[in-house]
């Protein structure tokens, strides 16, 4: 079949919007009242005196008003690239590491932080209660501890958020993305973010890993997004890309290095979306999302994906599997404590695993600014 051409849709091949003249339009002037109205009204003497210092004190109120409104837009929507360097700052100040890679902790999967687990491998570990940090949020979710960790894994300097924050916490996305732009602010040029999710992929067992190849922004198509309001370049641009928000790379060495440990068996591939939570989502919900291509669920990950790449911070994303997605109405329900008890269970594979992955990202981008 002869591909569509646009241009002879309406059987025109003439269709050049260059040739197209717009109809006039008569334009507001901000106050309700029209530049030709405003004319019609010209009239000479007092009144027409009264009448343009009324509009004059109308537009100024309009003016503050805007301005007021610009304030609190700005308040809401975000701190300024200059109040998140000075996070930067008073983290840099207190510790010599100086992260390359930054890490999520999912729910539950934190647990690994803790002694006899990845804890081992932070050397030199520095910990910074969230409550501590200047403008950071508190983490509020069982199985998120709420403390950033600096130290090193396999030689690599790291720093780890052992707690991330959610949209149902209260928190908008902006301020749950806060910390990816501190890391920004760190030097961090790549980002591991994992989480506990259900699965919708029939072929994915609870206790699978699913490396991120791609996300659906659910939230976004309602508007909600990271990246809503002003954009400060010094982040990143306005528009930005999201074609290629998980490296390519990182997701072939995450299949060659689950080989090399033998956990292939346990290791999958997938999209991963995110619900704004905090409920568990309706059989029809679930049948919908695995209708439009989602193999996991969850409620956070996308937005911190979104400012990462906006700040162009290389990322990788790893799910772990906490839970099958119920499609029918006589499964049981989802519930929290599987959810962590999974991650638990899962603790030592995914320190092995991440830890190695670490080793092998920073080996990467060394090798990457070598000249
Ligand atoms: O995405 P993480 O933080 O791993 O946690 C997942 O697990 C929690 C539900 O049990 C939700 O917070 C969901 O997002
Ligand atoms: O089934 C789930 N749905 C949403 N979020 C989740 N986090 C873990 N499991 C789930």
């Amino acid at each position: 079949m002869a591909p569509i051409n646009a241009f002879e849709v309406n059987g025109s091949k003439d269709f050049s919007p260059a040739k197209k003249t717009l109809p006039e339009v008569e334009l507001e002037n901000g106050n309700g009242s029209s530049a030709k109205r405003q004319k019609d009204k010209r009239s000479p003497g007092i009144f027409f005196d009264i009448f343009i210092d009324v509009t004059r004190d109308r537009q100024s109120e309009k003016e503050k008003e805007i301005e007021r409104e610009k304030g609190d837009s700005l308040r809401e929507r975000g701190y300024s690239y200059e109040t998140l360097l000075e996070t930067a700052n008073y983290l840099l100040s207190r510790t010599s590491i100086r992260p390359q890679i930054g890490i999520i902790c999912g729910s539950g999967m934190g647990s690994y932080w803790k002694e006899g687990s990845l804890a081992e491998n932070i050397e030199d570990a520095e910990r910074f209660p969230y409550e501590e940090i200047p403008n950071f949020p508190v983490s509020t979710v069982e199985g998120h501890h709420g403390q950033l960790v600096f130290g090193k894994i396999s030689g690599a300097p790291v720093v780890a958020m052992q707690g991330r924050f959610h949209y149902y916490e209260g928190y908008p996305l902006w301020k749950c993305c806060l910390p990816v732009r501190v890391m920004k602010l760190l030097g961090v040029q790549t980002l591991i973010a994992t989480n506990a999710a259900g699965g919708l992929n029939p072929e994915f067992r609870v206790g699978d890993l699913m490396i991120v190849k791609d996300h659906i922004n659910m939230m976004g198509f309602a508007g909600n997004n990271p990246l809503h309001g002003p954009n400060d370049e010094r982040f990143g641009p306005r528009f930005p890309p999201m074609s290629k928000a998980y490296d390519y790379e990182f997701r072939n060495i995450a299949k060659e290095v689950a080989k090399e440990l033998k956990i292939d068996d346990i290791v999958r591939e997938g999209v991963y979306t995110c619900l704004g939570g905090p409920n568990f989502e309706t059989v029809a919900e679930l049948n919908m999302l695995k209708l439009v291509g989602c193999d996991a669920v969850g409620m956070s990950t996308v937005h911190e994906v979104i400012t990462a790449r906006h700040c162009n911070m290389k990322v990788f994303g790893m799910s772990l599997i906490t839970n099958e997605c119920v499609v029918c109405y006589n499964s049981d329900e989802a519930n929290h404590e599987e959810v962590l008890d999974v991650g638990r269970m899962r603790q030592e594979v995914l320190r092995k695993y991440l830890s190695t992955l670490v080793k092998r990202f920073a080996q990467l981008s060394s090798a990457e600014v070598q000249p």
